[in-house]
C-alpha cells in the first residue's frame, strides 16, 4: 500500500455507497431493493495517499496498522461522512437575481405567466448578456463556494442564459475558468435550446436551426452534454428531437429539461434518444417514466424547484418502486425557479416532499448523481483507488441531517484528499 498521508478517523458511520466490485460501483443504482445499498461501516476510518486517492477504507482500529509518526489524522469525532454530493443540474452561471419578480408571483403570476410577459428567463438573458466575463466569473464563484460548503465536489453547469452564440460560448467560458481555479469536478452543459430569445420571438425556425449550430459549436469548445427546455413556453418535442439528434452527431451526451409544467412527452423523448438522464418530471407519464427505466435513463428530481414554484412534486415513490427507475437529486440552482445552492436543504426536502428515505436520498445524491453526468466511474462512490472527495459532518447519522432541515451540518469538505472547506474551530 502507498504510504498514507492522512487518515480520516473516527468515522461513527461511513456510507461509502459501494456494492463491493469496481465495475458494480461504475453503476447507478436502480429501483427500491438497489436503491438501499449505502456500503455502511462503523466505527470507520479512511486512508488517504499522497496523490489524494482512497488507500484503504476498514474499521479504524484495523487502520491504525497503515499509518506512520507523519500520517495527519482528520477527527471526523464520531460523525457521520459519505462521498462528495454531486449536483447534476445547475444554471450555475448567470447575471443577476430575479427577486423582483416577487410582487407578480404574490399576485399570482405563476412561471409561464412571468416568461411569457418577457420575464423570467428572458430577464436573466438580458442580464447575462450585459455582464462581462469577470462579472459572471465572480458571481458564480460565490455560489461554487457555497455549493462546496454543503458538500458538493462535482458541479454540472449549464449554459442557457446567451441564447447567441456569442454570449452562449462566453458562459462556457467561465465555467471552464472556474473549472481551472476551484477544487471541484465539473461538468459542462450547452443548453442554448432553453427559451426562444426576445429578438427571434417571430422567428422560430431560424433560432431553432441556429441554435442547432451552437450545439456543435459549444461541443467544439468543451461542452460535454446537450439540454433542451422541451416544454410549453420552451420547445416541442420535434424541435427538441431535431436538435438533440443534431448534438448527438457531434459526439454530445444528451440531457432533458422534461415535463416539468406540461406532460408533452419529455420523458418519452428521453428514452427514444437514449439520454442519459432528464430531469424535472414533475408530470411525466407512467408509460414515460417506464420507457425511461427501460432505456436505462436516469430520472433526476428536483425537489426545491417544486417547492419554490408551488407544484406537486415528482412522483418519485412511482419512479422508484413501480418504474424501478434510478434516481438522482439535484438543487438545479438557478435565478427563477430554484434560487437556493444549499444542497441539504434539496435533501431534506426530498424525505418530506419527495417522500424517499435516507437511504434513497444519499444514493440518488452521490452514485446515482454522478451516474446522471456520466461520472459513475470516478465520483460518488468511496472506494480504495478513486479519489478522496468526502463529505464530513456534525451530525451522528444520516436522518439527523435530514430531519434537522435547513441547518449546515457539514464539518469538512475533502476534494482528492485535500480539506477545501472547514466549519472546525
Ligand atoms: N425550466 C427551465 N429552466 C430552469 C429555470 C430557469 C429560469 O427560470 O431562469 C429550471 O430548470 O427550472
Ligand atoms: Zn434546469
Amino acid at each position: 500500500m502507498k504510504r498514507v498521508k492522512r487518515l480520516i478517523d473516527h468515522i461513527g458511520l461511513l456510507w461509502t455507497m459501494s456494492s463491493g466490485s469496481a465495475v458494480q460501483d461504475a453503476q447507478p443504482l436502480c429501483g427500491r431493493t438497489a436503491m438501499q445499498e449505502v456500503g455502511a461501516v462503523t466505527d470507520a476510518a479512511i486512508a488517504i495517499d499522497e496523490e489524494g486517492m482512497i488507500a484503504a477504507i476498514g474499521k479504524s482500529k484495523e487502520l491504525q496498522t497503515v499509518i506512520d509518526a507523519q500520517t495527519e489524522i482528520i477527527d471526523a469525532n464520531n460523525g457521520f461522512v459519505c462521498p462528495g454530493f454531486v449536483d447534476p443540474h445547475t444554471h450555475l452561471v448567470h447575471g443577476g437575481s430575479r427577486e423582483h419578480e416577487l410582487p407578480m408571483r404574490l399576485a399570482g403570476a405563476d412561471y409561464l405567466d412571468i416568461l411569457r410577459m418577457g420575464g423570467g428567463i428572458m430577464s436573466t438573458v438580458q442580464m447575462t448578456r450585459e455582464c462581462t466575463e469577470q462579472q459572471l466569473y465572480e458571481q458564480a464563484q460565490k455560489s461554487l463556494l457555497r455549493m462546496r460548503s454543503y458538500g458538493v465536489t462535482c458541479v454540472e453547469a449549464k449554459t442557457g442564459y446567451g441564447l447567441t452564440a456569442a454570449t452562449e460560448e462566453k458562459q462556457l467560458r467561465v465555467a471552464k475558468a472556474l473549472e481551472q481555479k476551484m477544487a471541484m469536478r465539473f461538468v459542462h452543459t450547452a443548453l442554448p435550446a432553453h427559451a426562444l430569445p426576445l429578438e427571434r420571438k417571430d422567428m422560430r425556425e431560424r433560432f431553432v436551426k441556429e441554435a442547432a449550430q451552437m450545439y456543435l459549436e459549444l461541443s467544439r469548445q468543451g461542452a460535454e452534454f446537450a439540454d433542451v427546455f422541451v416544454d410549453d413556453g420552451a420547445f416541442t418535442i420535434e424541435e427538441g428531437r431535431y436538435l438533440l439528434e443534431t448534438a448527438k452527431t457531434a459526439g454530445m451526451k444528451i440531457k432533458l429539461h422534461a415535463d416539468e409544467l406540461v406532460p408533452l412527452g419529455g420523458a418519452e423523448l428521453a428514452a427514444e434518444l437514449g439520454a442519459v438522464s432528464a430531469d424535472h418530471l414533475l408530470v411525466a407519464s407512467d408509460e414515460g417514466l417506464e420507457a425511461m427505466a427501460q432505456a436505462g435513463v436516469l430520472a433526476v428530481c428536483l425537489p426545491g424547484t417544486s417547492f419554490y414554484l408551488q407544484k406537486k412534486p415528482a412522483r418519485a415513490r412511482f419512479m422508484i418502486d413501480e418504474a424501478q427507475l434510478g434516481v438522482a437529486l439535484a438543487t438545479d440552482y438557478n435565478p427563477g425557479s430554484a434560487p437556493s445552492e444549499n444542497f441539504l436543504l434539496m435533501l431534506s426536502l426530498a424525505l418530506f416532499t419527495l417522500r424517499m428515505t435516507p437511504e434513497e436520498i444519499f444514493v440518488a445524491a452521490t452514485r446515482n448523481a454522478a451516474a446522471a453526468v456520466d461520472r459513475c466511474a470516478v465520483a460518488g462512490v468511496l472506494r480504495p483507488g478513486r479519489a478522496a472527495d468526502v463529505v464530513i459532518f456534525d451530525a451522528p447519522n444520516p436522518q439527523y441531517v435530514l430531519t434537522h432541515y435547513g441547518i449546515q451540518h457539514v464539518a469538512r469538505v475533502l476534494v482528492k484528499g485535500e480539506v477545501v472547506y472547514s466549519d472546525v474551530q
